[in-house]
């Protein structure tokens, strides 16, 4: 199998020992005394030092956006590269109870420029009847010129000692490789909301024997949502919210354990953040239904017509009364109408069931879920994973 140098030395589920019913469920090693973890920072290479970003900073956040606007996430194809937006990362880097320590930067000692980037934020993720205070690992950046300096393997670990320091010992993150050991795998799709856009900038391809006209007529989206009650998620929600959330996200095997706190910043709708919109049943006025989408732009390089391709991603759905597929349809009708051009969706909790019948088409690429320092006997199926990473 391929050499992961770096993951073979790590406390994460490992290839040899996949099918190993002798080894337990839970923690891989135990915690270590706050004494004995690393006081100090890891060593950079020479040119590099360590920096906290403080993401409050107008202008640290500014480096931040440009550092992942330039040299983060790309297609296979290298035609686009995600776009997070500044609000976007204020959001995601500063829940309840946030580290301003775990948002890592890297500099060049003599330019002072932000060179790599990578951050943590707490979490409450439930695994099976185990709440499990986690660190959520994301935005692992390092510059398009400083690739293959082994940068990320040592940011790894500097992340990890940071979290180490307030005694947590588990993490999740993402990645579109495959590294020891995916605790499942799942599959992008797309659902075109503005297909001759799409096509244009060759995200997507006219079908076979398909005109664009007849393409475009495929993809219409009525004016209004369907379901009666359909409205906007208000602060006044949230605990009504936080309830059937929870309830829902009990079914799956690993899901967030969101308190009240953790519902009213990770869904109330933030302007171009995330958008959250429920069923109030107009009888009795209770909260059935709920769905929810972030939005995530991508840069498309090297088109004359446009630079900005406005993807929404689909979040934290919960469908009591409402079908999943109208509840889903009715978020496709407001994303259309906020000028989202694709939906996007993985094949995560329950949507499968509507993927394919709302006219989704699978991507390019797959994401690949991981926990560290912590067990799973055997990989999840996608539809028992409830956990959405941003
Ligand atoms: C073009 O098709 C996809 C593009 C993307 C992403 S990658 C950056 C970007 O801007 N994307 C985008 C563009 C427009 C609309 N939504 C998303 C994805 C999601 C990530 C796919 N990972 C990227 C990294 N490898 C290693 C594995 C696959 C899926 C697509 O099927």
């Amino acid at each position: 199998a391929k050499k992961h140098k770096f993951w073979e030395t790590q406390p994460v589920g490992q290839f040899k020992d996949v099918g190993d019913t002798s080894l337990p469920e839970g923690p891989i090693e135990p915690p270590t005394p706050l004494s004995e973890v690393k006081q100090e920072p890891y060593n950079l290479p020479s040119p590099y030092e360590w920096t906290t970003c403080d993401m409050d900073s107008e202008e640290t956040c500014n480096e931040v956006y440009n550092l992942l606007k330039n040299n983060y996430v790309e297609d296979d194809e290298n035609m686009f590269r995600f776009n997070y937006s500044k609000e976007f990362l204020r959001w995601a880097l500063r829940p309840p109870g946030y580290y301003k320590s775990w948002h890592i930067g890297v500099r060049a000692k003599t330019s002072k420029k932000l060179v790599a980037f990578i951050t943590g934020v707490p979490a409450r993720i439930r695994v099976r009847d185990e709440v499990v205070k986690m660190a959520e690992i994301n935005f692992l950046c390092v510059h398009k010129k400083l690739r293959s300096k082994r940068l990320a393997p040592v940011m790894i670990k500097e992340v990890t000692r940071r979290v180490h320091l307030e005694n947590i010992w588990q993490a999740a993150y993402t990645a579109g490789v495959v590294l020891p050991t995916p605790i499942t795998t799942c599959q992008y799709w797309h659902r075109s909301l503005n297909p001759k856009k799409l096509i244009d900038v060759g995200f997507s391809r006219l079908g076979p024997r398909m005109t664009m006209s007849r393409t475009i007529k495929l993809y219409k989206l009525p004016d209004q949502p369907a379901t009666p009650g359909f409205r906007k998620m208000e602060l006044r929600d949230v605990p009504a919210v936080t309830r059937l959330l929870r309830n829902y996200l009990s079914q799956f095997v690993v899901s967030p354990d969101f308190d009240e706190n953790d519902v009213e910043h990770w869904l109330l709708p933030t302007e171009d953040v995330v958008d959250s919109y429920l069923v109030e049943s107009p009888k009795t006025h209770d909260i059935t239904d709920f769905c929810s989408f972030y939005t995530l732009p991508s840069s498309i390089l090297g088109n004359q017509n446009y630079s900005i391709l406005k993807a929404a991603y689909s979040y934290y759905n919960v469908s009591t009364k409402t079908p999943l597929l109208q509840l889903m349809n009715d978020a496709l009708i407001v994303a259309k109408k906020k000028d989202f051009d694709v939906f996007n969706a993985l094949d995560v909790m329950h949507n499968e069931s509507f993927l394919k019948e709302l006219k989704f088409g699978p991507g390019d690429g797959q994401l690949h879920y991981y926990l560290y320092n912590y067990r799973i006997q055997n990989a999840l199926r996608t539809s028992e994973l409830g956990l959405v990473l941003l």
